[in-house]
């Protein structure tokens, strides 16, 4: 549903990405690792052009190239975003917070003023599949971290999304909430078939939800396949060399294309 062809980002004279092309399928969900400055934020940043690359291109089923404005905004308004730190509004209540995800569907006068009932009870089904209906109209603010994390895929969920976007999602819960959260996004994901792209620290949790792990070293795609076929040494190299350099060569050696469901070659 989405494609990169030999994207690649450059901060100065720093390669965040060196030139990668990927193909992301519908449905699929897809959990990218690497240790930090990989360039995991870098490239989920790509994917609805957060940040705009130096070279290459997104292509987006049924959009075609992100090139124009319009299509730009077409792709963002079905493009859900879940931050580490929720990026919410503290005093807000979560149902206010849940309807910021519809804002994309209506003009910027419109958005002025209340939603209408519908836009609302589409909020409160949304906050009801996070299991948060009882806190809709509680701040943001009194709820934990978990709660809050889960207004954040409600949000997320609000905008009907065909991709959802996922940066370090649990970083900042414990290991019990963590697996929670996760859980509950991929479940939503399978239900829906919405595909999502997640960057994630936690090795276990990628193999307990992904279909695919995508791993990164040093701006350079260096894993793509299912998770079985990462193995404890591979996932270890992964995060072993954080200075800058060429990537592990043993990690390096892994680069696959296996299944049918996803491509990834490096470009070179
Ligand atoms: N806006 C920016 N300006 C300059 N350099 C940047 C910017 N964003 C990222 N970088 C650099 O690009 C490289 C990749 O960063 P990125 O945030 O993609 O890594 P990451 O794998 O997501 O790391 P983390 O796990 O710590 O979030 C790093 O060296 C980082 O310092």
């Amino acid at each position: 549903m989405i494609h990169l062809h030999k994207v690649s980002v450059q901060f100065g004279n720093l390669v965040a990405l060196h030139p990668t092309t990927l193909d992301f399928c519908q449905g699929q969900f897809t959990v990218l690792l690497g240790a930090s400055g990989a360039g995991k934020s870098t490239l989920l940043r790509c994917l609805n052009l957060m940040h705009t690359p130096h070279a290459g291109e997104v292509r987006v089923d049924g959009h075609g190239p992100l090139q124009d404005r319009k299509t730009l905004q077409m792709h963002r308004r079905q493009t859900g975003m879940i931050f580490q730190q929720h990026q919410l509004i503290g005093r807000l209540p979560a149902l206010q917070n849940v309807l910021m995800g519809r804002l994309g569907y209506h003009s910027t006068l419109r958005s002025l003023f209340p939603l209408p009932r519908a836009e609302q009870e589409f909020a409160l089904q949304c906050l009801e599949r996070v299991g948060l209906l009882d806190k809709a109209l509680t701040r943001v603010d009194q709820l934990s971290g978990g709660q809050q994390q889960r207004v954040g895929i409600a949000r997320a969920l609000a905008q009907r999304p065909r991709l959802i976007l996922a940066d370090e999602p649990v970083a900042s819960l414990d290991p019990v909430s963590a697996d929670k959260v996760l859980s509950l996004l991929h479940r939503i994901c399978k239900e829906d078939g919405i595909s999502a792209v997640i960057s994630l620290h936690q090795v276990e949790l990628a193999r307990k939800y992904a279909d695919r792990i995508v791993g990164l070293a040093h701006g350079r795609l260096v894993f793509d396949a299912t998770p079985d076929a990462l193995t404890p040494a591979q996932a270890a190299a992964l995060y072993e060399h954080k200075a800058a350099g060429t990537p592990p060569a043993d990690v390096a050696a892994t680069v696959r294309s296996p299944f049918p469901i996803a491509t990834a070659k490096e470009a070179l």
